[in-house]
This record gives C-alpha cells, structure tokens and sequence, in this order.
C-alpha cells in the first residue's frame, strides 16, 4: 500500500497509515468506522511526518537497509544508510542467523526485544515466519525469566504503569499512551506470572508478550495493542530487596484500596476507548480473578485468557484427543490438580452433548488442590469458585491417592507447580487406561508437573501428552515422540479477531465452545499419526482465522456483535483484517 500527498494533508504520519489515518472528527479504523471522538484525541502529542534521521528511530516505519534509492531520497536518508539496499528476506535471515548464535534463550529474547523497538515490521515478519523457534523465547519459557529479570533488562518502556500514585488520574494517564485508537489491552497485576509467582510490577513482560502474539498469531495490528501493568505492590521479598526493582516498594494493596484502583481502570478505559475494547485479564491470582471477570463481564468486553482462553484450548485438544482414544467426553472421568476454569468449560460441553443437566456433568469431574481432593466436607472453608467441585467423597491428602480412587481417564496439571505428576501418579493413570491422556498445563517449563520425557518414559509411550511450555520430541524404545502445547496461545488471538471485527461487545461462554470447536477441527490426520492433539504453530494464521470466524459467528448469532452487517464469508473477512508485516513502500 502506497501513502499518499492526501493522507498527509488529513493529518497523519505519511507513513502511519495501516490501518488508520486520522481524519477531521475523528480516527478511522481497519474497517472504516469512526472510532474515536476529537475529544479522545486530547493529547500531549501531536502527530507528525517522520523523515531523515527520525525516520530510522521510529520503530513504527524503518525498514533500515530496505529503503531503496527512492525513498532515501524523498525522505533525507541519504548518507544516513550504508549504499546496499536489501530486502526484508534477507534482513529476516542475517537476523537468524544472529539470534541463532546467542547462547542463552534471554540473550536471544533481549535481542528481539531491541529488534521491535527498532524496526516493528521486521520483527512481526521475523515472528511470523519462524514462529515454532521463536514463540519460545518471546513466550514461555523464556518471557518468566525475562519479567524475573525485568527490572536489570528494562530499556524503553513498551506499555503503560498505573501504580497505586496515579489513583484518581487513570484517564489522564491512558491519554499519554501515544497511540489512541486501541483496541485490545492486555492488562496484569503480576500477582501471578506464570508459575513463578509475585512479580509484581515485573510482570509487564506478559501483556508485551502476549500482545505480540496478539499481532503475530492473530494479525491485530500493533498500533491497536496496549500491555498495562496495574503496581499495587508485591509481597515478593526478593523483589522489595532488590535495588533494581521497578515497582512500587511496598507490600500489596488488597481490599477496597484494590478494587477501587481496579474499578477506576476499568472505568477510565471505558470511557477513553469506548465499550469495543477488548480488556484481557492475565496473570491475576485466583482470588482475584474469578471476582473480576464476574464483577466486569456484564459491563465491559473481558476476557480472562488464564481461566477462558485455557479452557478452551483444553477443551480443544480434548475433544481431539477423543479421536485417539475412542467415546465422548461423557465417557471419560478426568481429575484436575488444580484449574476450576478449565472443568466449568468441560462440564459445559459435556452437558450440552448429553443434555444432562451441569450439575451432573461436573461429577465426572474431581479436583484436587494444595489440601488434597477437593470434597463436601470441606465446602464450608471452599473458595465460592471451588463449591461445584466439592462433592461426596471420603477426604483423600494425596495427588497419588486421589489418582488410585478415582482412576481418571484424563489427568490435567494446572497448579504452577513443578514435578507433581510423578513416577507413581503416571504409572498409576498408565495402569488402568491404555491411552491415558496428560496434560501439564503450568509455566514454564521449570513449573511443568512433568516433562515429556517423563510422561513417555513411565507410561511406556502410551500417554497422549502436551504442555503449557514447549518439549522437544522424545525417542522412546526406539520410536519418536512429538509432544503437544496445550497453551492458550492457540486460542486468544483468533478469539481477540473474532471479537473486534465483529464489534462485540460482551464475551459469552458459548463463544469459548466455538473457538474451541475450530481449534479442534484444525487438527490433521497427520498430526493424529504423530500422537498429537494440536496442529503446528505453523499455520497459526490460517486458524487464527478459523477460531475468528467461528467466534464472530457466535457473537452474531447472540445478537452481540454490534458491527453490521455480518460479513458474508467470515473466514475470508478474517484474513482480511490481518496486519501484514510486510514492508510498505513510501513514496
Ligand atoms: N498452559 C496454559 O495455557 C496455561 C497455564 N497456566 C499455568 O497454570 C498455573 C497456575 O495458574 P493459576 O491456576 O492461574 O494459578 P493460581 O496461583 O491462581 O492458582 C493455583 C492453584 O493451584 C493450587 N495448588 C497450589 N499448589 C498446589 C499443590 N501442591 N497441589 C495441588 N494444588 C496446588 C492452588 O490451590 P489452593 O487454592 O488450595 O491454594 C490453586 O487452586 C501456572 O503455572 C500457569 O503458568 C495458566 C494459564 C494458562
Ligand atoms: C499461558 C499462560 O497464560 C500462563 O501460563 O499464565
Ligand atoms: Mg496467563
């Protein structure tokens, strides 16, 4: 796409303008729809034509050593860039090629990080086309031990802080983020990231993440993605003692003090991004959690992807997984260390399947948490999100023991912590199912309840296995075995897509069985022969795509998508929407 004389006159950079330009009264988006008032846009900033020098500083537009003759000459770039022009392929491969030879995964990651805050394209292009090698190091495991190190590695800030200073200022403070038409923000308290617990405001490296996979994996573009970082302080000792902590240095606001910075977020990003903006609650710990997807999911467009997106994407893989080992989801009996999200989801779809009502479905269900299994006697001490769960049953201390009781057909890991499958826990799901299907869920792979290796090793191949973070294959008596990823990155960048091109405005549980329902179906006979019940990150794109369409098509079917009229053919609409990576040519 080529920018144009007029589009400089309306007023945007000359080269911002995939997908918005700014236009009098107002902020087009991709779809050509007034997003934002003139009032929004009150700002500190004002927009301007990057050129010459500037032009190679903002990330948004350099193409570094890709401008050609031209554009060095109609931009004052001459002599700024040694004479070679190459293309955007070649700087993917010089750059591999580099990130390649780094040692550890967090040189690697520091590397990328530079890489986006130099040259955005290349590194969404870098990201897209290399996205099995590199999701590791922008994504779990590696993202843990760079928001551990956050405060030693923090150069430019790449989302916003709203610490407990800045209570009764929030909107002034969203006004300061440059970009105003946003329209997914990931946002964290960092209480819980990923299994490695109170990072407090050290958790900014999951919204950046996750937002990256937002663009990479589910083509929303940059400029619409805002990571937020709420600092209500950390009880993480380490941290508070650490001169180079970032955070505020106190102890965790909780109580009304929390929920009143917490309501005055939600409120202000209503008020300065309009109802269509899609809020992703993550990493908040538990007792935090269920209260805030229920507090906001009747009034703002939330999603909680540790609770959502990872139920559906267990679901998914499940429903897969039926393929391998035979019979319906009411058939099987599955015990969960851990994860209430993620067995609501189940129950649900079990008890749409059977028509028995949810209540029955979920005795399929047993969980147990860090006070063992999780039963009637102990519902009066339950937290209200554990209550379903509690039912009829002698109390029972032991993972292992709770295995030999119930005899599950599916065991799920989701407690952040480590090595809690052991030899016996495998070998006793092993011994009564011949496909026991196990999936260890937390991050990373530190965290993991068990490694692939383990799982295959004391099953003797038999176990249909994926996890949260990443497994090389395992050889086992002679025959490879390729481990899945459970990860609700296969499920929230297409599920963001769906939402915003169809201009939902709330998120209905229903729409998780349909992501999940796609994801599903992506799942190949080919994948199936190699014991998988995930389809490559490969072709995330195209299924990001898939999981959009069939997210937007439940949102029209609730009457909950508000931008009309529905498109006709909703995949293709889908991929249309995606960001592009590739290099724009300036005239
Ligand atoms: N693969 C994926 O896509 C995802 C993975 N995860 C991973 O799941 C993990 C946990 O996340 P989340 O549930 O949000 O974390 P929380 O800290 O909010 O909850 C942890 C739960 O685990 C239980 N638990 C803790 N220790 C034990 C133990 N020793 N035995 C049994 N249960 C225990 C706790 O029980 P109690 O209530 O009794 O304290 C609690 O219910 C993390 O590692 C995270 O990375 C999360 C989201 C997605
Ligand atoms: C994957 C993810 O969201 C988590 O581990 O928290
Ligand atoms: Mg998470």
């Amino acid at each position: 796409m080529e920018s144009t004389l007029q589009e400089m006159r309306d007023g945007a950079s000359v080269l911002d303008l995939e997908p918005k330009s700014t236009v009098a009264g107002g902020v087009r988006d991709v779809y050509g729809e007034d997003t934002a008032t003139e009032d929004q846009l009150v700002t500190p900033w004002s927009l301007s034509v990057a050129s010459g020098y500037s032009l190679l500083r903002d990330p948004h537009h350099n193409k570094g050593l890709a401008f050609n003759d031209k554009e060095r000459d109609a931009h004052y770039l001459r002599g700024l860039l040694p004479p070679a022009v190459v293309s955007q392929e070649v700087q993917v491969k010089k750059l591999m090629h580099i990130i390649r030879q780094y040692q550890l995964p967090l040189q690697k990651y520091m590397a990328m990080m530079d890489l986006q805050e130099r040259n955005e394209k290349l590194f969404y292009k870098l990201l897209i086309d290399n996205v099995e090698e590199m999701l590791p190091i922008v994504y779990t495991p590696t993202v843990g031990e760079a928001c551990q190190k956050y405060g030693s590695i923090f150069g430019r800030p790449q989302g916003l802080y709203i610490s407990l200073k800045e209570k009764g200022r929030i909107l002034e403070v969203l006004r300061n983020w440059p970009e105003k038409n946003i329209q997914v923000i990931v946002v964290t308290d960092g209480e819980r990231i990923l299994g490695l617990g109170d990072l407090g405001c050290q958790g900014m490296g999951i919204p950046v993440g996750k937002l990256s996979l937002y663009t990479a994996l589910g083509g929303v573009r940059p400029s619409a993605c805002l990571p937020v970082t709420i600092d209500v302080g950390t009880n993480n000792e380490k941290l508070l003692n650490d001169e180079f902590y970032i955070g505020l240095r106190q102890r965790r606001a909780t109580g009304q003090e929390y929920s009143e910075l917490l309501h005055e977020f939600m409120s202000a990003v209503k008020q300065n991004y309009g109802e269509r903006v899609l809020i992703q609650f993550e990493d908040f710990a538990n007792h935090n959690a269920f209260d805030l997807l229920a507090k906001y999911g009747t009034t703002h467009l939330v999603f909680n992807d540790d609770i959502q997106g990872t139920a559906s994407v267990v679901l998914a893989g499940l429903v897969a997984a039926l393929k391998l080992v035979g019979g319906t989801l009411a058939d099987h009996k599955f015990l969960f260390l851990a994860g209430t999200g993620i067995a609501e989801l189940i129950a649900l779809e079990m008890s749409k399947q059977t028509n028995m009502p949810v209540e029955e479905t979920r005795k399929r269900i047993w969980l147990v948490d860090s006070k063992g299994l999780i039963v009637g006697s102990r519902k009066e001490s339950l937290q209200h999100f554990k209550k379903p769960w509690a039912h009829e049953h002698e109390p029972i201390k032991t993972l292992l023991d709770a295995v030999n009781d119930i005899k599950p057909t599916v065991l799920i890991g989701t407690s952040g912590v480590g090595r809690t499958f052991t030899k016996e826990v495998v070998e006793a799901v092993a011994s009564f199912n011949e496909r026991p299907i196990i999936l260890a869920l937390s991050n990373p792979t530190s965290q993991s309840e068990c490694t692939a290796e383990e799982a295959y090793t004391w099953s003797k191949g038999r176990a249909i296995f994926a996890s949260g973070s990443p497994f090389a294959p395992v050889e086992y008596e002679g025959k490879v075995y390729v481990p899945g990823q459970a990860n609700n990155a296969y499920i929230f960048p297409g599920f963001g897509l769906g939402l915003i091109m169809s201009g939902t405005i709330r998120v209905h549980d229903d729409m998780l069985l349909a992501a999940s329902e796609a994801l599903a179906a992506q799942v190949t006979q080919e994948n199936f022969d190699k014991g998988l019940i995930y389809p490559p990150f490969t072709n995330i794109r195209k299924i990001s795509a898939q999981i959009a369409a069939n997210v937007a098509a439940k949102a029209y079917e609730l009457g909950l998508a508000t931008r009309l009229p529905q498109p006709k053919d909703l995949v293709k609409y889908a991929e249309s929407c995606m960001y592009s990576p590739a290099y724009r040519s300036y005239r």
